[in-house]
């Protein structure tokens, strides 16, 4: 299967775009031949050390464009207090209510939790850990990041810390597009606050339950200058490989970058 001839934007999103399917293509922790799910592995590893890192605690988090998923807020849980989930699609939104909710159908995140505990130093935590998630989470909202302000209508307080894994890769149409995203992700975010972002380099598209979304084709340089030109200072930047996925991914780049306090007078 390649890469769409076009860019698939958020109708293409809220109409093709199965959280069920996904889950099941890409967070399962072993496939049925008992292969290990490197991709996941990898990211929960990474950010895990990113939210180990100095200074990333406080009241807030925000993540953004959540999709169904819970992995990247596993180790976030442990050093924010509440949560706020942002998502366009409708049913994306939904399936992770049904988690949140523990609602008959929703996704098994046990072993991904239980990984984390791992690496966190207590295996037997999980279920633990699964509550004080879903205590945290306060709201599940929709978002546009290609607005100014992405909650429109609703306006948040500025977090201590956002989120946003392997988003503004599909949302944005090209480089313009992920930079004004990355400004207006940052109007979120206090002056001070930490952005935490992993991103797919040099994919084009991903795929699962036969159907192609595009992915802005992107470098690392280019991340960085973008991170940088929305008024952030990097603070950490790893890439590594890409191991296989349902699409041309090359590698992931894991950043951690503090959003610039404006100079005033
Ligand atoms: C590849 S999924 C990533 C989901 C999840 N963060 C993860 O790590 O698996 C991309 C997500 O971006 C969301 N999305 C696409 N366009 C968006 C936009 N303009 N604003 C906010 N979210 C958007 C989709 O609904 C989808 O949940």
């Amino acid at each position: 299967m390649g890469a769409p001839a076009a860019f698939t934007g958020t109708e293409v999103y809220q109409r093709s775009f199965d959280p069920g399917e996904y889950l099941r293509e890409f967070y399962t922790l072993s496939n049925s031949q008992g292969q290990p799910n490197t991709f996941l592995m990898q990211n929960l590893k990474s950010l895990w050390k990113m939210f180990s890192l100095e200074g990333l605690r406080g009241e807030t988090l925000i993540d953004v464009g959540c999709g169904p998923t819970i992995y990247q807020i596993l180790s976030a849980c442990e050093h924010f207090q509440e949560i706020i989930a942002l998502d366009y699609t409708d049913q994306n939104r939904r399936e992770l209510e049904k988690w949140l909710k523990k609602e008959a159908g929703a996704f098994d995140w046990r072993p991904v939790v239980e990984y984390v505990c791992e690496l966190e130093g207590e295996r037997e935590k999980w279920a633990e850990k699964e509550e004080k998630l879903r205590q945290k989470v306060r709201q599940v909202l929709k978002c546009d990041v290609t607005k100014a302000n992405p909650t429109d209508p609703v306006s948040l307080p500025p977090a201590d810390c956002v989120v946003s894994t392997l988003c503004l890769e599909a949302a944005c149409k090209d480089l313009a597009t992920f930079r004004g995203a990355l400004r207006n992700v940052g109007t979120l975010l206090k002056p001070g606050g930490h952005l935490v972002m992993v991103t797919v380099l040099r994919e084009t598209y991903y795929a699962f339950n036969n159907v192609v979304f595009s992915c802005l084709r992107l470098e690392k340089d280019e991340v960085e200058e973008a991170v940088e030109g929305a008024g952030f200072e990097v603070r950490f930047s790893e890439v590594q490989p890409c191991p296989p996925t349902g699409g041309d991914c090359e590698a992931v780049l894991s950043l951690v970058a503090r959003r610039r306090t404006p100079i005033s007078g």
